[in-house]
């Protein structure tokens, strides 16, 4: 099939190079030269693991990339991987996706056969149908449903594991308004499909955009369940790990998402609860739960300076900040825990020595004034305490000799030899 995907950043990059994997021509439509030049020149302009060789395998025979909307002419379905990020006010924003909707519309307007725009972005119930539909319609001047049809397919993907996560996928969602719609995207997602005898779930637009939210909703709520038992846990003298592990044998709970600590950060669960939790008030209802969720997850890293205080007057204190990405296996800094640990330590007058494997230049131009190391034993040297920020598997066994004073408070729960040290504290056990 001839596939165009507008945007091309994590999300966009990612399915480009794995549609094109299954077989089809892929064409990346991106305001971004740079990114543009990257994947015709064979190479991934971002980090993810399986996605650099599948780009050079294909790069300049089924997947090309370009900065002309005139591109989509020549495919039978756009994929929109455009960002929706969040407004000062926490609300879902729009404004990229109608930019991209205006100029998918202005270019489909000469494009005489069918032509299907599937909107992959993380949007509120409405958007697809409400939003850019009309503008499609508007700039194209073919009425939806008489030549262009739209329709939602949410991506559950996770960095650090992104190729992986889009190929063989838990779930596939398509929601449409037409079988024609629905049958499109079961012919482009069959090498998945058939690969595990997956059905896919086939929903109206609504409910797909919806899945996604309520899918984050869901897990970011999970975590913050799991450190507010952990936050009771540490109150007890209890360990919340083998707390939980216990738990999570129970098949109604799952053991996956049950590790507590410093809580969730990264490009999408804070800006999706936040979405969520903004439009249900616009519909009238108070999402108590989520509001909860949150304000567990945003106490977490002042809980873990406080441990860190209990031991370490901050005050002038050297602080070993270790891991800066959101989560391990990636250099995506946004909304990083590690982040807000930072603010709160040089709050409280902490001179602060970060180390991070990948994350360092994600984070300096925001943090120019903090002290960087190029190793976890650099940044530990003379340091009288330091803070386990990012679960990095390279933390394990760390080696504490170079410390002035070896406290070290763990927001994610490394394998380290407590009894080397002066102090060892864990956030949730
Ligand atoms: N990152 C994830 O793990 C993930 C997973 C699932 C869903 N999502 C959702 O997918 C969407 C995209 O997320 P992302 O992380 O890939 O975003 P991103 O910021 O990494 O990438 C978006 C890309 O769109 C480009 N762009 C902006 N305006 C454009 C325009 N008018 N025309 C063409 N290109 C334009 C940007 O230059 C950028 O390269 C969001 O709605 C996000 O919530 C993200
Ligand atoms: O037991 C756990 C699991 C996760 N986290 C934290 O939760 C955050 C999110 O982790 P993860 O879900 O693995 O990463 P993302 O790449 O943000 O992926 C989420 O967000 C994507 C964008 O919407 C979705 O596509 C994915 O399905 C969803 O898992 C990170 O800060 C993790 O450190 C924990 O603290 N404890």
């Amino acid at each position: 099939m001839h596939v165009s995907i507008v945007g091309s950043g994590y999300v966009g990059t990612t399915v480009a190079a794995c549609l094109a994997d299954l077989g089809h021509d892929v064409v990346n439509v991106e305001i971004d030269e740079d990114i543009v030049a990257s994947i015709n020149a064979g190479e991934a302009p971002i980090h993810e693991s399986g996605l650099e060789e599948r780009i050079a395998a294909h790069a300049g025979t089924r997947l090309r990339a370009t900065t002309d909307y005139d591109a989509v002419r020549e495919t039978d379905v756009t994929f929109l991987c455009l960002p929706t990020p969040q407004s000062d006010d926490g609300s879902l924003d729009l404004a990229i996706m109608e930019a991209g909707a205006e100029s998918l519309g202005r270019a489909l307007a000469s494009k005489d056969d069918d032509h299907l725009v599937v909107v992959k972005s993380t949007v509120l119930p409405g958007t697809t149908e409400d939003v850019v539909a009309p503008i499609l319609e508007a700039e194209s001047g073919t009425p939806i449903g008489e030549g262009i049809e739209v329709a939602m397919n949410p991506e559950f993907l996770r960095m650090g594991t992104a190729v992986q996560d889009f190929l063989e996928p838990d779930k596939v969602v398509f929601g449409t308004a037409s079988d024609d719609a629905a049958a499109t995207l079961r012919e482009l997602y069959a090498p998945i499909l058939e690969r595990d005898g997956t059905d896919p779930v086939e929903t109206d637009v609504r409910e797909a955009e919806l899945i996604k939210y309520a899918n984050n909703a869901f897990l970011a709520s999970k975590v913050s369940l799991v450190n507010e038992l952990g936050n009771v846990a540490k109150a007890y003298g209890a360990d919340a790990y083998e707390v939980l592990e216990a738990v999570g044998l129970d098949d109604r709970i799952s053991e996956r998402f049950m590790r507590s600590g410093l809580g969730w950060g990264g490009s999408c669960f804070p800006k999706d609860v936040n979405a969520l939790r903004a439009g249900a008030r616009e519909q009238g209802y108070e999402p108590e739960l989520l509001d909860a969720a949150v304000a567990v997850n945003d106490g977490q890293p002042r809980r873990l300076v406080d441990l860190l205080a209990d031991h370490v007057p901050l005050e002038g204190a050297r602080i070993a900040v270790l891991g800066l990405s959101f989560k391990p296996g990636t250099d995506d800094v946004r909304k990083s825990r590690a982040l807000d640990v930072i603010d709160v330590l040089t709050a409280r007058g902490a001179d602060v020595v970060a180390y991070d494997p990948v994350a360092i230049e994600n984070v300096r131009p925001d943090y120019p004034d903090i002290e960087y190391a190029d190793s976890s034993e650099g940044a530990l040297t003379d340091a009288d305490g330091a803070v386990v920020a990012t679960g990095w598997p390279e933390f394990d066994g760390l080696s504490v000799d170079g410390m002035a004073r070896t406290v070290v408070v763990d927001g994610r729960r490394i394998d380290v030899d407590e009894d080397a040290l002066e102090v060892y504290e864990g956030l949730t056990w």
